[in-house]
């Protein structure tokens, strides 16, 4: 059962919120994740390391690989952010303009593949954990820090243009957001979790984790049911890094043998 003062918290924007969404963002009880028959946790070896995945969703996939990055790993992009401003948010229309809005309220900024060698590392240990993907057809990893009443609300991350001459410089050059790598860096004391109202899930993360999940179907359309949201803080800081990896040369996408959503053992190295 959610306590009153956080059903009734009041935050910028909370009219992007249906109450139905922020009690699957609040009440561990709604989640309906864990009874699925096929919910599990599976392990493999990489590069003599041992990944822990917990699939959260099966088809379409969504995973979240635990304790993937060491908590020095954590701790120098902590510091790496320290030294960085984060603006406020602002965000994309469907014409490639930028505007504020209280459908999304954090700060950010954007941290290139190579920013030095806190920013080099994770990248390394993200490819090196996650080889299905490849994330060099990616774009630059965006850092985003939510306070109390920061949140996110429910969007998809695969860009709608009205036509082609509104595409950005990523989706000429690399296609559509393929699928999103959330890296978790610091979380809030209360709410801050990432919701799938689709798929009846939320997805309750540790400094060290990373999740993913894909914005596409086989045929590359998008997916409806990725559809995501980033929960209110109610209490203390989330600090996480989204990583939108692109469609072109992914190499899933030689092997996906449906138009529909794509399963999580493609996720998996070996699994397909
Ligand atoms: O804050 C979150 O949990 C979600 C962030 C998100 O959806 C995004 O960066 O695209
Ligand atoms: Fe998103």
């Amino acid at each position: 059962d959610v306590p009153d003062e956080i059903k009734n918290f009041k935050f910028e924007g909370d009219n992007f919120w249906v109450p139905e969404i922020r009690a699957l963002c609040d009440d561990i009880e709604q989640d309906v994740t864990w009874q699925y028959e096929e919910s599990v946790c599976i392990t493999y070896i990489q590069q003599f390391q041992l990944v822990k995945v917990e699939v959260v969703s099966t088809n379409p996939g969504l995973v979240v690989y635990r304790d993937i990055f060491t908590k020095k790993q954590v701790d120098d992009y902590l510091l790496l952010l320290e030294t960085k401003t984060l603006e406020t948010q602002q965000v994309l229309t469907e014409n490639g303009s930028e505007y504020y809005s209280n459908v999304r309220r954090a700060n950010g900024t954007s941290v290139l593949q190579d920013e030095g060698p806190a920013a080099i590392s994770i990248v390394r240990t993200v490819q090196a954990m996650i080889p299905t993907i490849d994330f060099k057809v990616a774009e630059n990893i965006v850092a985003l820090s939510y306070e109390v009443g920061g949140h996110y609300g429910i969007h998809h991350d695969y860009l709608e243009y009205d036509s082609e001459e509104d595409w950005d410089q990523y989706t000429k050059e690399l296609g559509n957001r393929f699928g999103t790598l959330i890296m978790v860096f610091k979380t809030a004391e209360k709410g801050g979790a990432t919701v799938f109202p689709a798929l009846g899930s939320t997805v309750r993360s540790n400094a060290g984790d990373a999740f993913f999940w894909f914005n596409v179907l086989g045929n590359t359309n998008i997916d409806d049911y990725t559809e995501h949201g980033g929960c209110p803080i109610y209490a203390g800081n989330k600090i996480i890094s989204t990583f939108w990896v692109r469609m072109n040369d992914q190499p899933i996408l030689d092997k996906v043998m449906s138009p529909s959503s794509i399963a999580y053992e493609y996720l998996v190295p070996g699994k397909v």
